[in-house]
């Protein structure tokens, strides 16, 4: 089908998000000709819908589970490998047009299995995706290291990284996220932040902190994201122990999270591939459950991950369908 727009056509999208991290999803025969300018667009909080990415889908009903391949385009226009809060809107757009309970979503990281996982009447569908086995392996994150970066201080992998950057009673702001790394130099040098990186099918730089909430990551998130170690740059998702914000331990554990986004440019209200970099790496610095069941807490709600026999992540939480929209392709097609 062409994908030429003509003035009186439309552009069908829907609007869902996974625990707050929130998509258009547009199917990939609607008359959209230049992907990266709409996902600009419809991306902008002023001028389109503020959303974190679009989901384009190509389905594919025939087979058995149906398949859906998805490509996501970012607000910055960049198309990001995979996505787990997106597999999992991608995955529940897909059931809703062919009735089915498990689907494979066909990314450019691999194809991934998902399903719907049974809830009460009131509450939100839950869709479980799985994510692969994560990896520290450098290569793969990629980070330019000899050996995988675990728990590294982050003075190693961004020279000049202040303490000032940690503390969010510094009005000094941060440089915006078109930083160069030489000006990163700018910054001083501290040990106290720790850096573990990890594969999960997207690069992430995962910090555990005393408390998520104390770490002025508007600041922090560029600097690391675009720190020379990282070639591809990296997401930088921070988490802490919700026993440090709250009284008794818990096991499973249940982690405070925040991730700032490469090609959002800015702290989202969840990321699947975020939770399962949190999960991982604690699992590489012992810091797991005996269960291998982990709960994850971004601002927008509640993630599950665990990981199967051969340490292959499953990413779990709700899904919303929020809207249906027709957005004129004269005006968004961006012919
Ligand atoms: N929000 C996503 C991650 C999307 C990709 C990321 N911004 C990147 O460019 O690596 C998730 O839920 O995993």
């Amino acid at each position: 089908m062409s994908t030429m727009a003509t003035d009186h056509e439309s552009i069908e999208a829907s609007r869902y998000h996974g625990t707050g991290n929130d998509f258009l999803l547009v199917d990939a025969d609607e008359p959209v000709s230049k992907r990266r300018s709409f996902a600009r667009r419809v991306c902008d909080p002023d001028d389109g819908f503020g959303v974190d990415g679009v989901l384009f889908l190509a389905l594919e009903p025939d087979f058995a589970p149906p398949r859906v391949v998805m490509t996501l385009v970012q607000p910055d226009g960049s198309v990001a490998p995979m996505c787990g809060n997106g597999a999992r809107c991608a995955a529940a757009w897909t059931m809703e047009r062919t009735g089915a309970d498990a689907v494979m979503i066909d990314t450019q990281a691999g194809s991934r299995r998902a399903e719907r996982v049974p809830t009460g009447a009131e509450e939100p569908d839950r869709i479980a995706v799985e994510l692969d086995r994560p990896t520290a392996d450098p290569d793969s994150v990629p980070v330019r290291a000899d050996e995988a970066v675990v728990d590294r201080p982050a003075d190693e992998l961004v020279p000049s990284l202040d303490e000032r950057a940690l503390d969010p009673s510094n009005d000094e702001r941060a440089p915006d996220a078109s930083i160069e790394a030489d000006v990163l130099d700018v910054v001083v040098s501290t040990d106290s932040l720790r850096i573990t990186a990890v594969d999960t099918g997207v690069p992430h730089a995962v910090a555990f902190v005393e408390d998520v909430d104390a770490v002025d990551l508007d600041r922090l998130g560029p600097i690391i994201r675009h720190a020379g170690a990282f070639p591809r740059g990296a997401n930088v998702t921070l988490a802490s122990p919700a026993s440090a914000t709250e009284n008794g331990a818990s096991d499973p554990p249940v982690f405070d999270q925040r991730t700032y986004e490469r090609g959002v440019e800015d702290e989202t209200d969840a990321c699947g591939t975020g939770a399962v970099a949190i999960a991982a790496a604690a699992s590489l610095l012992d810091r797991g459950p005996s269960s291998d069941v982990w709960t994850l807490r971004p601002p927008g709600g509640t993630l599950l991950v665990r990981f199967d026999d051969q340490r292959r992540a499953v990413l779990e939480g709700p899904v919303v369908h929020e809207a249906d929209l027709d957005l004129p392709a004269s005006e968004y097609g961006c012919r």
